[in-house]
């Protein structure tokens, strides 16, 4: 489908959530964007409100009712729009894909329901069958600074999950130039803030139940996501912790004989330095500096004696998590710069 960089006419589905919300924040003032719809669940609690009268610090800024998504709003509606982006649970994901692809509409899905290619994957780690196997070989799972060219012409995007986000911006410098020691594995520690868990009530993410611990540990779903990114075994200790929001990952890795620090300096300066969303620090990353912003903050040690390396990424989740990493996907699939309106209000700084 031909897409015009102008007066693109989208809906955010899953706009009362938090993922959504953010969305749609950033769309409401991208130059490209003609008109949000934003759709909710036909059981959600907050039809018949707009979204300033859910998330007050919009007033003024998007006072658009929420519509109850279903076969009948779609039938009327997906014909007018160019883009959709789904910020629902895995499995409705994988049911609005179904119905939306009878339209010619753009999908960009920020669950985990495409980004696995393996549909048994889904059996184990989602916890239910994937009723699309066929279409996991179509997405594009769309890592903004690794498949610019794929995104260019893809009409269903899986937007990385936002552990895999952080991770892979470490490794993959490392792993697809094959500095990796082949015969170690790759291990991964996560830490999340509460908003990572969505919106909805829950028990286990209420403030005051919080405390850091490690979850979900060998059977998370992003475990198979970040070793069918890298082509490597990977393990990942997801760790959840008492702050609102942004993620950091911290990864260890035994790199190849005869590989010296400053060829790993040099992947990461090639991979990124056209990139400006991803930052080099001097010292290792904090959460706070990249929380409500669109960057990634990156540093790493490497030890050339022992040959390991530690490459540790802070993101915000719900932006570079997910959904300023939505808008660079939809930026690079109109043929703009991924950074497109994500930097208006931030200060950049570039990898020299
Ligand atoms: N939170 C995060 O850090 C990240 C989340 N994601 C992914 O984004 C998606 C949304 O996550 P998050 O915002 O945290 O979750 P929330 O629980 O905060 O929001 C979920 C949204 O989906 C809507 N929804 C639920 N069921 C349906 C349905 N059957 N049809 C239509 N809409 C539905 C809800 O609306 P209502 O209940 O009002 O109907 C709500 O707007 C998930 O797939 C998640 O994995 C990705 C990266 C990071
Ligand atoms: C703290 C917390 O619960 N985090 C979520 C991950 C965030 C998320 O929603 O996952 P996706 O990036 O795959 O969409 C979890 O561990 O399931």
């Amino acid at each position: 489908m031909i897409l015009q960089i102008k007066d693109v006419k989208t809906a955010v589905v899953g706009a009362s959530g938090y993922a959504g919300a953010e969305l749609v924040e950033l769309l409401t003032r991208h130059q490209s964007i003609n008109s949000i719809e934003l759709l909710v669940s036909e059981s959600s609690q907050v039809l018949g409100q707009c979204f300033s009268d859910v998330f007050p610090r919009w007033k003024g800024v998007c006072d658009t009712a929420f519509q109850a998504v279903n076969s009948d709003w779609i039938n009327q509606h997906a014909a007018e729009l160019d883009v959709v982006f789904l910020a629902t649970p895995h499995a409705a994901s994988v049911k609005l894909v179904k119905e939306f692809t009878e339209h010619e509409v753009i999908i960009f899905d920020l669950s985990g329901g495409f980004r696995l290619k393996q549909p048994e994957l889904y059996d184990e780690y989602y916890g239910f069958t994937h009723q699309l196997p066929e279409v996991l070989q179509q997405a594009v799972y769309g890592s903004p600074e690794w498949e610019a060219e794929s995104l260019k012409d893809t009409n269903l995007i899986a937007v990385p999950g936002c552990y895999p986000t952080a991770s892979l911006l470490g490794l993959k410098p490392i792993t697809s130039n094959h500095l990796h020691d082949e015969s170690s594995l790759i291990t991964v520690n996560g830490i999340s803030g509460v908003s990572g868990a969505g919106r909805q009530a829950n028990l286990a993410t209420s403030f005051n139940e919080v405390s850091l611990t490690p979850y979900n540990i060998l059977k998370h779903r992003h475990q198979p996501e970040m070793s069918q990114a890298v082509q490597a075994d990977v393990i990942f200790n997801p760790h959840l912790a008492p702050f609102k929001r942004g993620l950091l990952a911290t990864t260890t890795l035994k790199i190849k004989e005869g590989v010296a620090a400053a060829d790993i300096d040099a992947v990461y300066k090639n991979a990124y330095q056209s990139q400006p969303l991803i930052r080099f620090q001097k010292d290792w990353p904090k959460i706070d500096n990249v929380t409500g912003t669109p960057f990634a903050d990156i540093h790493w040690q490497f030890d050339e004696k022992q040959r390991v390396l530690v490459v540790s990424c802070a993101i915000d989740n719900l932006m570079k998590g997910a959904a300023s990493q939505a808008v660079q996907c939809l930026n690079l699939r109109l043929g703009l710069s991924s950074e497109f309106g994500l930097l208006s209000n931030v200060e950049v700084n570039h990898n020299d």
